[in-house]
């Protein structure tokens, strides 16, 4: 039966289907993995700064817990359904195997729109979904992170929300906390700091330098513009750069500092002055070596695959490219690097707060920055060597690998399919 192209869930169990068919998955298990364990849906009523009351709905879906407490992130969008936040939860559980830290996934989602939230709605909506949601999650159970539409200071009210109902402080609820409440250094510029770390494997596997390569990035939120902060402070060419609100370009290479300091007043790239304005649509098909979709999921479709002129793409994005675009761009000869490859930092960083919260003891950034290295080159070598093994793309070689790991975890623990 055909799927349904832009439901991330079914996206997802597409591959999964494929992986576990060429890995010789037993049925059983393939069942548990095409479902995720647990999925709870709250109604969180809020008082919004004009005197009335909304309410909203939120989830959080566990996927799998085999290997460990779930693990993920806390996205406010108006696009948030129950399908994504399955899709989000599944792809932390593979994420979490093929980068092999000790956690399964899970994810969680207000439908909401945040850029329309004061401040104090903002507070009182993360705090009533945490209380909504407290049951479920904990240190040793599921520990939230920030995703779209959440930050440091969300994770802060989380923290607090958490801690004042079990009446002690307690850090390790989640990550990507502000620094002085526990939050680990490097964890801001993570995911962007594993786009760079797996973009220059990449390069390294077609012979040529990240520096001097030319770069387009799709979103300018805590990924995007953190990645493509580092590539270019590592001499790749960030020439194109898009957000929700417009684009721009600059042969010669954007400054990327000046344009943080643009955003940072402005809110969007677009009326930068170091450079053109760009169609957005045209982003994504932009003549470049390395392409970096850093926004949400299904840009990368059958409609356009055909006209990417990247040699590498890297998947900052959770889901950026549709099932049906997947062997178009494998016959177009363009190398991906997964989203559950290219996208692991986060997560991986998030795993060094969580064991430093738990320590009790801080590790420097250089400390933080080299494991992270350490991590995600490891799992680019072993994704590529299980692509290599199941002669597949590194999509597949990659839910290969992590169902793998997920599966010798489930039969340890006893289910003996
Ligand atoms: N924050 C994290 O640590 C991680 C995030 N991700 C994934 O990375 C992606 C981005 O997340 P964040 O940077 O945290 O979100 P964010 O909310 O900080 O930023 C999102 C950015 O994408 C832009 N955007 C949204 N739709 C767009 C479109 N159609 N075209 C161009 N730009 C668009 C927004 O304007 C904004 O600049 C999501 O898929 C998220 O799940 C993956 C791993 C970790
Ligand atoms: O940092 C984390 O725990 C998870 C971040 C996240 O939601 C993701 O990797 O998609």
């Amino acid at each position: 039966m055909p799927i349904d192209q832009t439901n991330a869930f079914e996206a997802m169990q597409a591959r999964l289907r494929v992986a576990s068919q060429l890995y010789g998955l037993d049925d059983a298990l393939f069942k548990v993995f095409m479902a995720p364990s647990r999925s709870m849906i709250v109604s969180l009523p809020v008082l919004m700064d004009n005197g009335h009351w909304e309410v909203f709905t939120g989830y959080r879906v566990q996927h799998n817990v085999a290997r460990g407490p779930a693990k993920g992130g806390i996205r406010y969008d108006l696009n948030v359904t129950l399908d994504e936040v399955k899709a989000l939860a599944a792809w932390m559980t593979w994420k979490c195997a093929v980068v092999d830290v000790p956690f399964g996934g899970g994810k969680g989602g207000i439908v909401c729109d945040p850029t329309r939230l004061s401040l104090g709605e903002k507070e009182r909506l993360t705090r009533r979904y945490i209380a909504e949601i407290m049951d479920i999650i904990g240190p040793d159970r599921d520990v939230p992170a920030p995703d779209m539409g959440t930050d440091a200071q969300t994770m802060a009210w989380v923290l607090d929300t958490y801690s004042m109902h079990v009446r002690r402080t307690e850090n390790a609820v989640v990550t990507g906390k502000p620094l002085g409440l526990g939050g680990s250094l490097g964890r801001a510029e993570a995911t962007g700091r594993g786009i760079l770390i797996t973009a220059r494997e990449a390069m390294q596997r077609l012979g040529k330098p990240l520096a001097g390569a030319t770069v387009a990035v799709q979103g300018f939120g805590n990924v995007g513009s953190q990645a493509a902060r580092l590539l270019h402070e590592a001499g790749a060419r960030v020439v194109a750069i898009s957000d929700i609100q417009g684009a721009v370009k600059n042969d010669r290479g954007l400054d990327i500092h000046a344009l943080l300091k643009h955003v940072a007043e402005a809110r969007t790239v677009a009326g930068f002055r170091g450079a053109e304005p760009l169609d957005p649509k045209t982003l994504l098909t932009h003549p470049v070596d390395i392409l970096v979709p850093a926004a949400s999921e299904n840009q990368i479709t059958e409609a356009n695959a055909a006209q990417v002129r990247a040699k590498v793409i890297v998947e900052g994005a959770n889901g950026p490219t549709t099932p049906e675009a997947d062997p178009i761009l494998l016959e177009h000869g363009v190398l991906v690097v997964p989203d559950i490859l290219a996208n692991v930092g986060g997560v991986t960083v998030s795993y060094f707060e969580w064991v430093q919260n738990r320590q009790g003891f801080y590790w420097r950034e250089r400390e933080v920055n080299e494991r992270l290295v350490d991590y995600m080159t490891h799992a680019f070598q072993a994704t590529f060597a299980t692509t290599d093994k199941y002669k597949t793309n590194p999509r597949i070689g990659a839910y290969i690998l992590a169902l793998d790991r997920v599966a010798q975890a489930m039969r340890y623990r006893g289910f003996y399919a």
